[in-house]
């Protein structure tokens, strides 16, 4: 049989949940860097005994709570997201075990078998969001289709974004009146004359 993904994606308010970053490395400034690129008031903690200096300073420009001392499970407290991170794999397994306890979501990252959820992909072009995620088999790939949505989504979609969310409010009728119209306002999108 063919493979399939069959992960869910959602759209996480991290603004209103709290993110915990075990590691303060290469690490997790990159999966730190990539959350607050798409999500620029995420709340996000992080600890380690260390931290890297763009670290640092990305925590101290954005007012992020730095724990600086060695994981334990104590940290994980209030935490909704954890992603570890740190250069010690027993660690990062014992961080997977504690967040399964407490039914805390966990990315181990680089580590498919202990995550609950990958990082994916993602294309921001004003209120349109795309994620993308190859099963973590191919991080490369989701790199790369990012770069290619990036370009071939146009700039100005937010506007069709918006005009249409106005003529959403302006059309009377039912529900499926509505839906009918928004439909053959909106068909020329796509190339074939589908729906
Ligand atoms: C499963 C997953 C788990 C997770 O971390 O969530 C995972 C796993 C692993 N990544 C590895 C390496 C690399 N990761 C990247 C880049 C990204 N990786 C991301 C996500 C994910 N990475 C999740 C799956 C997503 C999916 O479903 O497709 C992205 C999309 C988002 C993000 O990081 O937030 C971000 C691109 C963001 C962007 O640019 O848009 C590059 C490319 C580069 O840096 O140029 C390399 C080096 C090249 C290579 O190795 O491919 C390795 C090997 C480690 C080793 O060698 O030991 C593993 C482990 C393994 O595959 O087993
Ligand atoms: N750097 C990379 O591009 C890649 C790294 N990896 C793996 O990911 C892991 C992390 O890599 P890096 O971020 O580069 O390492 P790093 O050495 O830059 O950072 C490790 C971080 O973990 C922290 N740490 C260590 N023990 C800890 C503990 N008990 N509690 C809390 N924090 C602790 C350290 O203080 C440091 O901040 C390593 O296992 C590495 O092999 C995998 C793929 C790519």
């Amino acid at each position: 049989m063919e493979e399939r993904n069959e992960l869910y994606p959602v759209f996480l308010k991290v603004h209103n949940l709290q993110t915990l970053i075990v590691g303060g490395g290469t690490v997790a400034l990159e999966k730190l860097g990539f959350l607050l690129k798409s999500s620029p008031n995420a709340k996000v903690s992080l600890v380690a005994p260390s931290f890297d200096s763009q670290v640092l300073e990305i925590a101290t420009q954005k007012n992020l709570k730095l724990i600086h001392d060695t994981y334990d499970q104590k940290y994980l407290s209030g935490a909704h997201i954890v992603i570890a991170t740190t250069d010690d794999t027993e660690v990062n397994i014992q961080i997977y075990k504690d967040c399964k306890e407490k039914n805390i979501l966990v990315n181990v990252a680089d580590n498919p078998p202990y995550c609950d959820f990958y990082m994916g992909g993602i294309v921001t072009k004003g209120n349109v969001k795309i994620g993308i995620s190859t099963n973590g088999k191919s991080p490369t790939t989701a790199k790369r289709l990012r770069q290619f949505f990036e370009e071939v989504i146009p700039d100005d979609i937010d506007e069709l974004v918006k005009n249409l969310n106005s003529y959403r409010k302006t059309i009377k009728g039912d529900f499926g009146e509505k839906v009918e119209k928004l439909n053959e306002f909106t068909k020329s999108l796509v190339s074939k004359s589908e729906k």
